[in-house]
């Protein structure tokens, strides 16, 4: 039996009445485990052609892409991984983005996205169309964010490290969709993750439920009319829920609840647990409305748990065209259209600007990948981001954004490589976000070779010119993309035999 906080059972007991005692038994149940396929990779029914762990999984019915796998199975270290043909993700954590509504062509904010679950599945439903603009304001965090939005391939992204109040001067009214998936007292979490329940009274209720209001003020002032906004959480508390979702309806007239018909185990929300207080503010009909909000249980489903809230914005957004906007973030006509901007950059794109002050930059990094791309890609690039170079780095941006003047940002778009002493190098997000036949050379191993299980290690090999295919009248010699069963995994560069390893330090398999 696990070790939970007394006041946490005491107040589950209160709440929970008789069904406290079934509550209780799913903390002696086995964790269940879940995977996410990516479908800017493949479908369901492709990898299940692929996939050892076919006749092992099983759906997770709130989710088209979502399955239930083993523990025995250990995906995340088969070279599918590596691929980024799925996601490791908890199964009730795949609710909100099902219940956003994601079209592709939308704007969407994904306002707390560290380590990017929920932004990889939002890109899925983008599918490379519109934006997905993903924030974290923990820095470290938004390292593992990147990663996981560049291991999903994702094309169309930009990330930045900001406060909410921040982002709210420059994206007002802006985004179509927004999800808040809140950091919250984690009581949902007890179950996969024992620190959680020994760092219960730190993050207490109360002192998330206050951080919890000041986001969704501010997320709220981001959403366009007509838009859709929804907030999740892992914890049952409902201070951080019903009251939470509440006390923001008060305060916004302009928001109402659009109800969510629970699908199979899941339950709705408990209007009467909305505290007195913020109840007393609602008028009777919206204090209702909060049942259509939907609640996770461990007892009642598979799944560790989770709270979320679907609210709509009254009215309808007027999209006009000044909103398409320069590389440099004007709107286009204005004099200041082809201004530098100034821009706050994090991590690596920090270090490269820095290195360019330095360094005299031989050629346009930006016109080093034009170059690059047109020599070694079978690339269609209209209808890709317009390309803005940080110092020596250069990224697709996805067009029609606002500035991002004054802003952290981590990764300015796509972010395709690096232009290095008059050559470009291609990043590992680039391979990630390539298919197989964009790139004129590229090599395909089985996922059980011992060369791909080398490769991956960072390991230099030796190869036959002849396992390299090759677009028409392209030479052997150059960057060659490594595919593990037909997905790409990294660059390498093949000279007379010998295949140099440019797999990313930090995505090698140790
Ligand atoms: C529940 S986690 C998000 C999990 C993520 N959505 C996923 O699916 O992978 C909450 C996140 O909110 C971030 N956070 C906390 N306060 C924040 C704030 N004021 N603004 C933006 N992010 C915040 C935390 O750093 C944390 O990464």
């Amino acid at each position: 039996m696990m070790d939970l906080p007394i006041k946490f059972l005491e107040k589950m007991k209160l709440l929970l009445g008789s069904e406290f005692d079934d509550f209780m038994s799913s903390y002696d149940a086995p964790r269940v485990y879940g995977l996410r396929i990516n479908p800017l990779k493949l479908s369901v029914s492709e990898w299940r052609e692929i996939s050892p762990m076919k006749d092992r999984v099983k759906p997770i019915p709130w989710t088209k892409d979502g399955l239930y796998y083993t523990e025995e199975d250990r995906p995340g270290r088969h070279p599918h991984y590596n691929a980024g043909l799925y996601y490791i993700q908890e199964p009730s954590a795949m609710l909100p983005v099902e219940l956003l509504d994601v079209q592709p062509g939308n704007r969407v904010l994904d306002l707390c996205a560290a380590p990017g679950g929920k932004s990889t599945q939002i890109a899925g439903k983008l599918m490379g169309e519109g934006v997905i603009v993903s924030n974290d304001n923990a820095f470290e965090r938004t390292k593992a964010l990147a990663k996981n939005i560049e291991l999903a391939g994702v094309r169309n992204a930009v990330i930045l490290n900001e406060e909410p109040a921040k982002l709210a001067e420059v994206f007002a009214e802006w985004f179509d969709r927004i999800l808040v998936d809140a950091p919250c007292s984690g009581e949902g979490m007890f179950r996969k993750d024992e620190n959680m329940a020994a760092s219960w009274e730190k993050h207490s209720v109360v002192k998330c439920s206050i951080m919890q209001k000041d986001i969704l003020a501010h997320a709220a002032a981001m959403l366009a009319p007509g838009g859709r906004l929804v907030y999740s959480t892992c914890t049952f508390s409902p201070e951080e829920n019903e009251s939470q979702i509440a006390a923001f309806l008060a305060e916004h007239p302009e928001f109402y609840i659009e109800p969510v018909l629970p699908p199979g185990g899941i339950t709705q929300g408990r209007q009467d647990w909305i505290d007195e207080e913020t109840a007393a503010k609602l008028e009777p009909d919206r204090a209702e409305s909060l049942s259509g909000t939907v609640r996770l249980w461990p007892h009642l489903l598979e799944g560790e748990g989770h709270y979320a809230a679907v609210l709509r914005r009254r009215g309808e957004r007027s999209r006009d065209a000044s909103i398409a906007v320069s590389a440099a973030g004007y709107p286009l006509g204005d004099k200041r259209a082809n201004a530098k901007r100034p821009v706050k950059l994090r991590g690596a794109s920090a270090k490269a600007q820095r290195t360019s002050k330095q360094a005299v930059t031989e050629a346009d990094p930006k016109e080093s990948w034009e170059a690059f791309a047109e020599k070694e890609l079978a690339l269609d690039r209209s209808e890709l981001g317009e390309p803005v170079a940080f110092g020596s780095i250069v990224y697709l941006q996805p067009q029609g954004l606002p500035s991002l003047n004054g802003l952290k940002i981590v990764r300015a778009g796509w972010l395709v490589g690096e232009a290095k002493k008059g050559r470009f190098a291609p990043s590992q997000a680039l391979a990630m976000g390539l298919k197989r036949e964009e790139a004129i050379r590229s090599l395909n191993w089985s996922p059980d070779a011992e060369a791909l299980n080398r490769y991956l290690k960072g390991e230099t090999l030796f190869i036959n010119q002849e396992d390299i295919a090759l677009a028409d009248g392209a030479e052997p010699k150059g960057y060659v993309l490594v595919c593990a069963d037909g997905y790409p995994v990294g660059w390498a560069k093949y000279v007379d035999g010998m295949l140099k390893n440019e797999l990313a330090s930090g995505w090698r398999r140790i």
